[in-house]
């Protein structure tokens, strides 16, 4: 009788592979030993957060404080003898150590006291965080020149010796070697790693906000993050790629809003010539209907505004211009009636829309030729030739870019969860709406794979191929198309915003998605298509601000998904009564977290202002979450199987150990 458990020529090479990483028995069976017990402790806390919208100083804010998390956890390690303003300076000080750090050792009569009580609470903090890790995960945290004593620190044990003196007497000794200040920096860096796990954000980290630059450098130092791209994203993902069309919808949202340090000095844009051109063309025109949004945070100057009023006429011209030609080149998309340029009677001064016609808010296109609206002017064609040139040089820019791919795609589906931007586009009855491209129809999951890889091919197909060009417009069609799931919404409207004043020719029609997803069979049609079934399991989405203000809930489908754009945008708090959620997931659920508007950084610091937070739980889990629940569990379940199967293998003989 053949053995049925010898292992197939295939399995072997595979266990030889894994030999080289656990040489002996004893160094297979220690690992084994180690993942079981992994597996048994509860799973690690998740934070998501999306439609940051460029907001900088809000998003680190609540990324050091991990979303209120720690000033609760120092709540619990101090007590209430601690008096509150000292907790609250210690929260501070563990959000911005660089910054807190000199300003409160210039206040200290007696700083080595100072230095022994906060080196002792920041140690009892990270003991606190670090319990629900093993030893191994805590260490690897750690940073590497000073992670062996804070290993020691927090590994303590007190059986046999006193606490107090023992912590006493390193505490003394890294005070006499001058090491205080590294060591509080160090350990705030742990404490704030082991509050929270993983991240996700799903979605438009760019736009309206003045510093999207900002959040993507401090995304990339993150330990561990995924994205799902929003439209603000993708559309910047192909301006990078070189696009033009993108570049100039990027442009148009950011003169909007009045943004252009994003863009000159984040990414080193420079944007002379365009101003020349806006100029040139604009400077005696009325632009008040062109004056951008301002941010109260910052004062800009009239002239400073009236000349961005004018970029933003002359931007949002080449933008239609572009449109017009995007449309004509992909009539997969279906936008035909949306190339407006072709929609203008020039001499009567109005346009067609929807079948009907409507006079222009601003008639004047001194640019434009209505014999061929879509073409460029050589003035424009070399200004745009520059910025695609400066796009695609900045360096800045393409580093962000490449790791919102690396990180990034349309959706993920992690511990249970699907998430994503937008919406599954969906048919007035509830089906997952069809859409052809490239003669192919797609739709629900199909149609998110397919949305992926054509944002990819738009950056990463050979220069000059026609894959390239076509995958760069197909970004834009993520951008704003009438079936993209990341957009969600029959058309975006910008242009009768601009130039029709009759408002009902601004909606925009939200995709049925949005009314069904009241119910809870939707959440179970769409999880299914995603592999995903059971009571745990949830949608997270962002993209559509919840209306909290209204009595809106960001919980919809029976509790099965959640919209979790709460507005980060300061230009949306208005409409949203807020200032941001993070929906945390834990071993005991999921929490979503309500966050009131932040005024800045500096103030934070200076006066130790928190972001006010409150918490609701959302969905509690029946029994403890622990690691063996998680995606994480499934592969060290799989790695423990394998290495039984090592440890099968040295015994028989069919492997030798590396002793
Ligand atoms: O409020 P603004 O900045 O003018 O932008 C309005 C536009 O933004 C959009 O809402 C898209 O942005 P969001 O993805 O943040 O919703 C469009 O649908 C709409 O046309
Ligand atoms: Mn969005």
């Amino acid at each position: 009788m053949p053995d049925v458990t010898a292992p197939t020529p295939e399995q072997l090479r595979y266990l030889r592979v894994l030999a080289e990483k656990y040489p002996t028995i004893a160094a297979a069976s220690s690992e084994i030993i180690n993942l079981e017990a992994l597996l048994r402790l509860p799973k690690g806390t998740e934070h998501f957060m999306s439609d940051l919208h460029g907001e900088n100083e809000a998003f680190i804010h609540i990324l050091n404080s991990a979303s209120g998390v720690i000033r609760e956890k120092i709540d619990t390690v101090l007590g209430e003898d601690v008096p509150d303003t000292e907790r609250a300076e210690l929260a501070t000080l563990v959000y911005y150590p660089n910054q807190k750090l000199p300003e409160l050792k210039a206040k200290q009569s007696d700083l080595d006291a100072w230095y022994r009580r906060n080196l002792l609470w920041l140690i009892e903090l990270c003991r606190f965080v670090s319990s629900k890790h093993t030893r191994d995960h805590v260490r690897r945290c750690l940073p590497a020149n000073c992670g062996h004593i804070i290993d020691e620190l927090l590994h303590a044990h007190f059986e046999d010796h006193d606490k107090d003196l023992y912590y006493g007497q390193i505490i003394d000794s890294i005070i006499r070697h001058d090491r205080a200040d590294a060591y509080i920096i160090r350990f705030c860096e742990v404490i704030k790693r082991l509050a929270v796990d993983r991240l996700h954000i799903v979605g438009d980290l760019f736009d309206r906000g003045p510093r999207p630059d900002q959040i993507l450098d401090r995304l990339i130092e993150h330990h561990d993050v995924d994205i799902q791209w929003g439209n603000h994203d993708v559309v910047w993902m192909g301006a990078a790629a070189g696009s033009p069309i993108c570049i100039f919808t990027v442009l148009k949202t950011t003169v909007a809003y009045n943004n252009l340090a994003t863009l000159e000095n984040g990414y080193g844009i420079n944007l002379r010539p365009l101003e020349h051109l806006a100029e040139h063309l604009y400077a005696d025109t009325d632009v008040e209907h062109w004056r951008p949004h301002i941010d109260p945070r910052t004062k800009p100057g009239p002239e400073a505004i009236a000349r961005t009023a004018r970029m933003h006429k002359a931007v949002t011209i080449i933008m239609l211009k572009l449109e017009a030609q995007v449309i004509a080149r992909n009539p997969d998309f279906e936008c035909a009636s949306r190339d407006y340029l072709n929609q203008i009677d020039y001499a009567a001064g109005t346009v067609r829309c929807g079948g009907k016609v409507y006079p222009l808010l601003d008639p004047a296109f001194p640019t434009v030729d209505p014999a061929c609206p879509s073409r460029l002017t050589d003035r424009e064609e070399e200004v745009l030739q520059g910025l695609v040139r400066s796009f695609r040089e900045s360096e800045r820019l393409q580093r962000q870019v490449k790791f919102l791919y690396a990180k990034g795609a349309v959706y993920k589906v992690f511990n249970g969860n699907l998430l994503f931007h937008g919406a599954v586009p969906m048919t007035e009855d509830g089906d997952f709406a069809a859409e052809t491209f490239e003669g192919e129809s797609y739709s629900g999951k199909a149609l998110f794979d397919y949305c992926d890889r054509r944002a990819r091919e738009g950056y990463f197909a050979a220069p000059d191929s026609p894959r390239r060009q076509a995958g760069q417009d197909f970004l834009w069609y993520l951008w704003c198309g009438r079936l993209s799931p990341i957009f969600g919404r029959s058309a975006m409207t910008t242009f009768e915003r601009l130039y029709i004043g009759d408002p009902a020719t601004h909606a925009e029609v939200k995709n049925p998605y949005y009314r069904h997803i009241q119910y809870p069979e939707t959440a179970d049609k769409i999880l299914e298509k995603f592999g995903l079934e059971g009571e745990g399991c949830h949608i997270i989405n962002g993209h559509v601000p919840v209306r909290a203000i209204e009595g809106e809930s960001p919980v919809k489908g029976g509790g099965k998904i959640i919209v979790i754009d709460g507005g980060f945008c300061r230009a949306y708090h208005s409409r949203t009564g807020i200032a941001g959620y993070t929906l945390v997931y834990n071993s005991r659920g999921l929490t979503l977290r309500t966050h009131q508007p932040f005024e800045s950084a500096e103030k934070a610091i200076r006066e130790d202002e928190d972001i006010a937070s409150r918490s609701e739980q959302i969905y509690a889990a029946p029994r403890r979450i622990l690691v063996r629940d998680t995606d994480e569990g499934t592969e060290k379940m799989t790695l423990i199987s394998d290495l039984e199967h090592l440890l099968e293998a040295y015994q028989a003989g069919l492997l030798r150990e590396q002793v």
